[in-house]
């Protein structure tokens, strides 16, 4: 069951060129969804969209079953979010900031305490949001986010300015978040290794386009498939003969050979025979087994 939904979504800010292209988003139900890509993608311009902060010019967006133009207001009481910097009044205490949405939203006192806790908070609570380092107004701002029990999290880059130190509590704090309350969590990055361990889903968007979606395990998949070796000679034409003569597949790419993914001690063995056999070897090595590779390659080949 998919939680939030959109077909055809596009966008251009005023005369200038469209920047967003036919985004088709599937989040599913209880998925925490990692919404990713380079800066200037167009992440925080869906992310607009999705919230009605942006006025939606084409495409539908459907959020709990529903679509958000009919029923915006049923379905964002149901939505938290985070978008760039959280507002908060800096004047105020923690605990006086969230007082505030408290009263809005009409949930009880004791909520404050307790997301003030969830957030590692709870010690500061009484101390002014204008004295707060980055990292804990940005958990002040999940704070907020979740103080009315959404049932989906829309968070544009949570991480952005956060220490690494910083960033692990972030994803803690979310991973609890999905596995105790059940919330689905659609969060934005622009880098894959920061929400590697987080997500379960991906989107990987670039100039306005969705490449990728599908689970994390699915990216994996492709990502094994693109695995190869790759192999730079003084003569390559020789080397060619003498892997074939091996039994060992190759063809010439645009910087050397590619021969398929292999274990280390197999490169090492294909290395030793082609210097054994006269062949300078310049470079050998196993490429783009891993996610990032992965992730540059769809982002790479639409760089054009
Ligand atoms: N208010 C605006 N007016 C005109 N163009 C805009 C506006 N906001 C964003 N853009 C342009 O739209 C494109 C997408 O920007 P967007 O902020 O959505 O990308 P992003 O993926 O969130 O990037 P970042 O990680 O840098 O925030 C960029 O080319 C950007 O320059």
């Amino acid at each position: 069951m998919l939680c939030l939904e959109t077909t055809d979504l596009c966008h251009r800010y005023s005369a200038g060129e469209a920047v967003l292209h036919d985004i088709a988003l599937a989040v599913p139900h209880a998925s925490i969804y990692g919404f990713l890509g380079p800066n200037g993608a167009g992440k925080t311009t869906t992310l607009r969209l999705l919230l009605g902060l942006i006025r939606k010019q084409r495409g539908t967006i459907s959020i709990f079953g529903r679509h958000l133009d009919e029923h915006r207001v049923e379905i964002l009481r149901q939505v938290g979010s985070l978008i760039e910097t959280p507002s908060l009044y800096e004047h105020l205490t923690a605990a006086e900031n969230l007082a505030l949405l408290q009263r809005i939203h009409r949930v009880p006192a004791a909520r404050i305490a307790e997301v003030l806790e969830r957030v590692g908070l709870a010690a500061t609570r009484d101390k002014r949001a204008g004295q707060f380092s980055l990292g804990m107004k940005q958990r002040l701002g999940i704070a907020a986010a979740m103080l009315h029990r959404p049932a989906l999290l829309i968070l544009d880059e949570p991480t952005n300015g956060l220490d690494p130190n910083g960033i692990i509590e972030m994803r803690d704090l979310l991973i609890a978040l999905n596995r105790e309350e059940g919330t689905t969590v659609l969060v934005s990055s622009h880098l894959l290794a920061e929400v590697e361990r987080l997500v379960s889903h991906v989107g990987i968007v670039h100039r306005g386009r969705l490449l990728f979606q599908g689970t994390l395990d699915a990216l994996r998949r492709e990502s094994q498939s693109a695995a190869h070796v790759s192999l730079h000679t003084a003569d390559d034409g020789h080397a060619l003969r003498l892997l074939a003569d091996a039994g060992v597949p190759a063809r010439c790419g645009s910087a050397g050979l590619v021969l398929p993914a292999m274990p280390p001690p197999h490169i090492a063995a294909i290395n030793r025979r082609l210097v054994e056999q006269g062949v300078e070897v310049y470079a050998i090595g196993a490429q783009g087994g891993d996610l990032e590779s992965i992730f540059m390659n769809l982002i790479g080949s639409r760089a054009a």
